[in-house]
């Protein structure tokens, strides 16, 4: 498993190393150790996620507060989506900076959303099906959203067309309003 940070250090991009033969292929999709070596951090990933998405669906920018702030380990198993975590910590030096990459069965990368970072996605093939495990549970109460084109972070989705929002994330609110973390 080799393992990239990105702009923003905390997120990190892993790529596993793939076992390819005329069967067809393996790979260690999460190996603790790997991921210890990576990020310094002992995590327990207590909740696993599984999403597909249609072209177009945007889902995000998404967040828990405190006490129930999730970090996230983000892999497609089916199609493509362009992956984003936005810095959310206001005493951080990348407060307001995002980070992405381009996720996808093929290229089997995984990101690493730490806590305190927003986190969305836009789906650049026919369908995706996105999966992630979380350090912390579901808390509805505690779940935030960030409006996905507000100009303070200017995302670059790298998708043209006009996105698919859920009614909640076409709510979502910007930066400068929202309750973020310390
Ligand atoms: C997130 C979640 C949702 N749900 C239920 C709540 C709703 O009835 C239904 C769909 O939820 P939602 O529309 O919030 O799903 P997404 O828009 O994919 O939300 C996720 O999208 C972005 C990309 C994230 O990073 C978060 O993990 C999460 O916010 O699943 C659960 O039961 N458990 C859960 O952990």
């Amino acid at each position: 498993m080799q393992a990239q940070p990105l702009a923003i250090p905390e997120v990190v991009l892993f790529t596993p190393k793939v076992f390819g033969d005329e069967r067809g292929f393996f790979f260690e999709s999460f190996s603790e150790r790997a991921f210890q070596e990576a990020t310094g951090l002992s995590v327990a990933f207590v909740q696993d996620n599984h999403s597909k998405s249609s072209y177009g669906v945007l889902r995000g920018l998404h967040y828990q507060l405190a006490p129930k702030a999730q970090g996230k380990l983000v892999r497609v198993v089916q199609g493509a989506v362009f992956d984003v975590a936005v810095d959310i910590r206001r005493s951080s030096p990348t407060f307001g900076q995002w980070v992405g990459a381009l996720l996808s069965a093929d290229n089997k990368q995984q990101l690493w959303v730490p806590p305190g970072f927003a986190h969305g996605f836009v789906t650049l093939s026919d369908t995706a099906e996105f999966l992630y495990k979380t350090t912390d549970f579901y808390s509805p109460e505690h779940e935030r959203c960030i409006l996905w084109d507000d100009p303070q972070i200017g995302v670059d989705w790298h998708f043209a067309d006009q996105p698919t929002l859920s009614a909640k994330d076409r709510l979502g609110i910007p930066l400068c309003n929202a309750e973020v973390f310390a």
